[in-house]
């Protein structure tokens, strides 16, 4: 059977409250809310399989620590585990923070009345919390009750709560509170809502210093988010005594807008909102506790709940509900602080360029793209935050590297990198780890082997009477350095010997007497680490003619204590590429005739100039 073509016939659109002065559009939510967290009522009367005794209580326990001062902890007349369970905290020494309200909820049923404030025997801080549905449609499907008769129902259920709790004097010794719920207060008759409340604090006689909780649920979310906000704002201007009574929101998530609800029913006057963390509860769920609290948090407002370790957060909930958080949960999901697609990448690579570079402390202002919360505010280290797919592009690629190995890669080489990335990620068609990421670097610009030709030993001299510089005098002469080294190359060692401005330039001019001629671009260079562990770590860009005439780029990377030595194997990093795309082609690849010397015969000769050289690394390309 197709879906209905005309619904209409099936579903009626929800009326709209008629409210044309409503104030709530014009406001905006300046202070956290009171919260109450129902994860263990609520949302775990609707898991599969509810939580133990010992699960609820490490619920609780992290609760209390995230900072949740009402906390509904069981339905005491449902079954002898939720009852033992109110017992337990009430009867634990320091098992309830004494700030913490302990709240059980009954529905409007004598006996269970009874028992349920029996559970609460003893506790520091309860409130007693009765439902009774109010709706048109509950009242004729499920009770068979008028509006009268629910109204009565509740006022004498009420009574009985009294009598049972603050009127009692044998109960002194508990601080107690009394919520009403209109269940189904979102498809109830505002004027009857209004009416059956009035009647229920005047049974209750609440006081400023102890208002009366009015909980007005969305049952079943039915409309519009604004529509609850209408409703809520009609209820907070129609009922008395505004300044007794705390509105508290109870807002579920079937139309997938529960947050939406939440936000603009606070706009319209609520003081206390109702969830579980990532919305557990039932159907669709309770409204998120976590995104609530993170959405102001993102507003500059704070939200008194504290979720600086969200994993922990998320480990518990996960293995007390045994139902994994969704990796796109807002601010929680494993997905949500992580970006694979290379545009996303590179804004936000520069964006923490941005920050760092500005020297932003932890509480600087927040702006950086694509990320609405700094992912450290919630224990999220930054590594996970850019991960490498083959949607990702060099920023990705260079954020990774940079994390892992402190290399702070030039833009070409970001390019030819992240080329070499993709490929592999396509050839596996996955996401690369960072550890994958690294090997591969390591492995394409030896980093940890040595490359087709590498620095056995070498030496330089500096000739200081020649080559005035030019306009600067007789006197002002550009020294010329000798290089004179061994290298290997394919595994065969051969001294060579060359001549120029500095270190990178007498090398390159060296190579040509094995056939080796590279044209060096571009040169940069950075310090990792610090202080006596600091290394130099230098990137030499160089241009080959390819076999086909064209030209191509490629790179060589040079790590080590000395700078001039970085650069060194940087250049004979990038000449070994230059090699490499001739495929074929035999080293050394032109002249046959230069040395091919033991090293020994020169080894003994050689003293470095590490002075001279770093001064002329520190110069760049000479
Ligand atoms: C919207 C909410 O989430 S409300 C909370 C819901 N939570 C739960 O129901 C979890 C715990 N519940 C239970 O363990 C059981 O349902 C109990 C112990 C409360 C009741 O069990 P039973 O007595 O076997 O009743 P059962 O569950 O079959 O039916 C509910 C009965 O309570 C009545 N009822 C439902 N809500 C209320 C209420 N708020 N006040 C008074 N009576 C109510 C129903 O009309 C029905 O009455 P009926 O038997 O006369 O037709
Ligand atoms: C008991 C009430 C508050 C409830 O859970 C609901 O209406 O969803």
């Amino acid at each position: 059977m197709p879906m209905l073509k005309n619904p209409a016939t099936k579903y009626r659109p929800f009326p709209p409250v008629s409210l044309p002065d409503r104030q709530w559009p014009n406001k905006t939510i300046t202070k956290a809310p009171r919260w109450l967290s129902t994860d263990l009522r609520d949302g775990n009367q609707s898991l599969v399989d509810p939580m133990d005794g010992d699960q609820k209580w490490r619920m609780f326990r992290m609760l209390a620590e995230l900072g949740y001062k009402e906390i509904e902890v069981s339905f005491p007349s449902a079954s002898q585990t939720d009852f033992d369970f109110t017992r337990r905290l009430v009867e634990t020494p320091g098992a309830v923070p004494d700030d913490v309200w302990l709240q059980v909820l009954s529905p409007c049923r004598e006996d269970f009345i009874r028992r349920t404030i029996e559970s609460m025997k003893g506790a520091k801080k309860a409130i007693i919390h009765l439902y009774l549905a109010t709706s048109e449609c509950f009242r004729r499907i499920v009770f068979g009750m008028t509006e009268d008769q629910s109204l009565e129902l509740a006022v004498k259920c009420t009574k009985l709560v009294r009598s049972l709790t603050k009127d009692n004097p044998d109960a002194q010794d508990t601080e107690w509170a009394y919520e009403f719920s209109p269940e189904t207060f979102s498809d109830t008759r505002l004027d009857f809502a209004i009416r059956i409340c009035e009647a229920v604090k005047a049974a209750w006689e609440p006081t400023e210093s102890n208002p009366i909780i009015f909980n007005l649920p969305a049952t079943v979310e039915m409309s519009t988010p604004n529509v609850y906000a209408d409703q809520i704002e009609y209820f907070c201007r129609g009922i008395t005594e505004r300044e007794k009574i705390c509105i508290s929101l109870h807002p579920h998530n079937d139309r997938g807008c529960a947050i939406a609800a939440a936000e603009l029913a606070q706009m319209a006057g609520a003081d206390r909102v109702e969830g579980c963390l990532f919305g557990h509860g039932e159907r669709t769920g309770n409204v998120d506790l976590v995104t609530l609290a993170l959405n102001l948090y993102t507003q500059g407002v704070n939200p008194n709940v504290d979720f600086s370790d969200i994993t922990k957060v998320i480990d518990t909930v996960e293995d007390c509900t045994k139902i994994p958080v969704h990796p796109r949960a807002p601010y929680g999901g494993q997905l949500v602080v992580c970006a694979f697609s290379g545009s996303h990448q590179d804004a936000i690579k520069k964006g923490f360029k941005v920050r760092d570079d500005a020297g932003v402390g932890e509480d600087g202002q927040w702006q950086l793209p694509y990320l609405p919360l700094d992912p450290a505010d919630i224990g999220r280290t930054y590594e996970a935050v850019i991960r490498v797919n083959s949607q990702s592009g060099k920023g990705g690629v260079a954020w990774v590297i940079q994390r892992a190995l402190d290399l702070d890669l030039p833009r070409g080489l970001q390019i030819a990198f992240s080329k070499v990335v993709q490929k592999h990620a396509d050839e596996l068609s996955r996401e690369l780890k960072p550890h994958e990421i690294q090997r591969l670097f390591e492995t394409e610009y030896h980093l940890n082997t040595p490359s087709r030709i590498s620095l056995i030993d070498y030496e330089f001299s500096t000739d200081r009477s020649t080559s005035p510089s030019p306009g600067l005098g007789k006197q002002n002469v550009t020294p010329r350095r000798t290089f004179a080294g061994i290298i290997s190359m394919d595994g065969r060692e051969h001294s060579i010997k060359g001549i120029g401005n500095g270190p990178i330039s007498s090398l390159a001019d060296a190579l040509k007497s094995v056939g080796v001629d590279l044209d060096v671009r571009d040169y940069k260079e950075h310090a990792i680490g610090q202080g006596r562990d600091v290394k130099a770590a230098c990137f030499i860009e160089s241009l080959i003619r390819t076999q086909e005439g064209g030209k191509e780029t490629v790179w060589g990377v040079g790590i080590h204590e000395d700078a001039a030595q970085a650069s060194l194997i940087a250049v004979l990093g990038a000449a070994s590429k230059l090699v490499s795309s001739r495929p074929g082609t035999p080293l050394p690849l032109q002249r046959k005739e230069h040395l091919e010397a033991p090293r020994s015969s020169l080894a003994s000769e050689i003293k470095v100039n590490i002075n001279g050289l770093e001064q002329a690394a520190a110069n760049g390309v000479h």
